[in-house]
């Protein structure tokens, strides 16, 4: 049996339900695939909990008693001392300065999955760095969930490149957050600012949804996916509409912004007002490969249209492609939530499991 741990940074949402689903599914792990998974840390952004034998279904109870404050060297001396092999770090944060360990993680033996999309748009050279040291030092590194949470939209187009096809153009709806604000928006009499209090209930959008109003997060995953088809891209040159009042996004804090997200209502209601009928609001991004132009933007659009019908916080991703001409491949199902991205994380964590010898 090959026995992996795992080091969890980021035990919010997407966190806390990979915990629960690795426990679960351990037996299984360990019966279809011959992996056994530990989760001897975790950690949030002050404390971590560290049980060399692995944390049990009293892992909640456990962390508010034992946890304590750390430093990264914490980590790292722990595992060395305990003599932890084939080492996962995941990343379940959406911290920028986290980002900036990968590159000791990998260094001192760790493998990283990571739902968080930061380290890979940042620079072009800190991506390439990350992916020379992986290399030096033999390590993996998956990140499935960076873009469409639990679809297989990174794999696909990475896959098809690698392959010799040539893809064209990747348009579609990015966000699951905005797609579920948009769907439960044009459809009824709610106020923008409850539907985006809903979305941030439910674990669709970022930690600080301005993310996600921003453009930013769609603008990460179109880099992402540029990336994948070795475009030199970087975030600068993303082409964003942002959906957010700039006196909301530039000085205020993420604190302040909740109390006076009603200030969005009017500006939603115009949107709303100006649509034709049958027509809704899509957030949608575009990749225009031969041209390397990136694009997020807000556009009306038929409701009888592959974009127009989605539900929910469903995703859709047409990819364009010299084979499927003008038929693009789609891909299209829950593009955010907790429970469909830590499976997209666990499935990372699985296949990754599968490459240690
Ligand atoms: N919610 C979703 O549908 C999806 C989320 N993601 C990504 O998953 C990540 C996590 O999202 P949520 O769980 O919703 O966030 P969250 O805010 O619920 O949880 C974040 C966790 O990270 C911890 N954290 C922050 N800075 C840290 C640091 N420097 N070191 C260690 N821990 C730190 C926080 O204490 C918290 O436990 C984000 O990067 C998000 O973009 C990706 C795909 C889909
Ligand atoms: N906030 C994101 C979550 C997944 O990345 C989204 O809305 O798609």
């Amino acid at each position: 049996m090959k026995k992996v741990n795992i080091i969890l940074f980021g035990i919010g949402n997407v966190g806390k339900t990979l915990i629960e689903q690795l426990l679960t599914a351990k037996k299984q792990w360990e019966e279809n695939s011959g992996v056994s998974v530990n989760v001897p840390v975790i950690a949030n952004s002050t404390k971590a909990l560290l049980i060399a034998e692995g944390i049990t279904e009293n892992w909640e109870k456990d962390f508010k008693k034992s946890a304590k404050e750390y430093k990264l060297e914490d980590i790292l001396d722990f595992t060395k001392e305990q003599d932890l092999e084939h080492l996962i770090a995941i990343d379940a944060t959406a911290s920028k300065e986290f980002v900036e360990i990968y590159i000791r993680l990998i260094q001192n033996g760790f493998n990283l999955v990571a739902a968080n999309k930061v380290a890979n748009t940042l620079s072009a050279d800190f991506y390439k760095k990350i992916r020379k040291e992986l290399e030096y030092h033999g390590k993996h590194f998956f990140y499935e969930t960076n873009v469409g949470a639990g679809l297989p939209i990174v794999q696909t187009v990475r896959g098809l490149h690698q392959a010799g096809e040539k893809v064209t153009k990747i348009r579609g709806v990015f966000s699951g957050s905005l797609s579920f604000i948009f769907n439960t928006f044009s459809e009824n009499k709610e106020k923008f600012s409850d539907v985006l209090k809903k979305a941030g209930n439910l674990g669709y959008t970022e930690p600080d949804a301005r993310e996600d109003l921003s453009g930013n997060d769609v603008g990460r995953k179109l880099l992402i996916l540029a990336r994948e088809l070795q475009l030199d891209k970087e975030f600068q040159e993303v082409k964003i509409q942002s959906l957010i009042l700039e006196k909301l996004n530039g000085e205020t804090s993420a604190e302040e912004f909740q109390k006076r997200i009603s200030e969005l209502d009017e500006i939603f209601n115009q949107h709303k007002k100006q649509q034709d009928q049958g027509h809704v609001l899509r957030y949608i991004g575009e990749i225009e490969v031969e041209k390397a132009t990136l694009e997020a933007k807000l556009i009306s659009e038929p409701k009888n249209t592959a974009l127009g019908q989605i539900k929910g916080a469903d995703n859709i991703f047409e990819i364009y492609t010299e084979s499927y001409g003008d038929q693009p491949l789609v891909i299209q199902g829950a593009g955010a939530g907790a429970a469909v991205t830590a499976r997209g994380v666990a499935s990372d964590v699985l296949k990754l499991s599968q490459r240690l010898n």
